[in-house]
């Protein structure tokens, strides 16, 4: 397995953030490493991505891996992998990201609702597809795809949360994407980065769990 895919499989949970402002960025991704929150997705649409997303690369190595979010073109793709972006995650399903991605090493994940957007995407080099809005139809949906198509890593995002990861995971997702359920916001512009923490800790832990039954 790819490695950046074997360290997204490792943090179990991947978090979206979106619009978070350049101060905070840090300190909310240090506060998810230390709940074991260790795959970080910063969106595209965040104002001046390829400089923040490559701040929080250099400034955590190793220890997390961090991607990009909401990525509608090759060109994002590009510009923010060079910035240091190891994965480019998409809402939506399309080709030229996935080539912009395996032209340079890093690994892609179109967002997919159907089984032929899966299969299309995973045909076209996809590593992984998410699965999105994942809330509208649930984990029976997911465990359905699965069914055909198990060779395909599949991760929910949108609406997933502590509550019900573990029937996505039961249903099998290899990792669950989570913005909002997983970091307050509230929280971080109060500095109370342990809330943050405490979160990714008890959403980990769901997923490990749910993992071992
Ligand atoms: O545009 C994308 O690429 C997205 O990832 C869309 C959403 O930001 C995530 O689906 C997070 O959704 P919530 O966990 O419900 O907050």
């Amino acid at each position: 397995m790819n490695e950046t895919l074997s360290r997204i499989v490792d943090s179990g949970v991947v978090a979206v953030l979106r619009g978070v402002e350049a101060d905070q960025l840090i300190g909310i991704t240090e506060a998810l490493r230390e709940g074991g929150v260790t795959a970080v997705e910063i969106t595209a649409d965040t104002p001046d991505v390829a400089e923040k997303l490559g701040e929080v690369a250099g400034s955590f190595d190793d220890e997390v891996v961090v991607g990009t979010g909401t990525v509608l073109d090759s060109e994002t793709a590009r510009t923010t992998l060079m910035a240091g972006a190891e994965f480019v995650v998409s809402p939506s399903l399309h080709e030229d990201v996935i080539e912009t991605c395996n032209r340079y090493g890093a690994v892609s994940a179109p967002g997919v609702m159907t089984p032929t957007e899966a299969i299309r995407g995973y045909e076209a080099g996809a590593d992984f597809v998410k699965v999105f809005p994942a809330k509208t139809v649930g984990p029976a949906h997911l465990g359905a795809m699965q069914g055909p198509l198990g060779q395909i890593p599949m991760m929910p995002t949108g609406g997933v949360g502590p509550d019900n990861a573990a029937d996505y995971v039961d249903a099998g997702a290899f990792a669950v994407g989570a913005g909002g359920a997983l970091v307050d916001y509230d929280a971080a512009e109060r500095g109370d980065y342990e809330a943050i923490t405490e979160t990714a800790r008890e959403f980990v832990q769901v997923v490990e769990d749910a993992r071992d039954d």
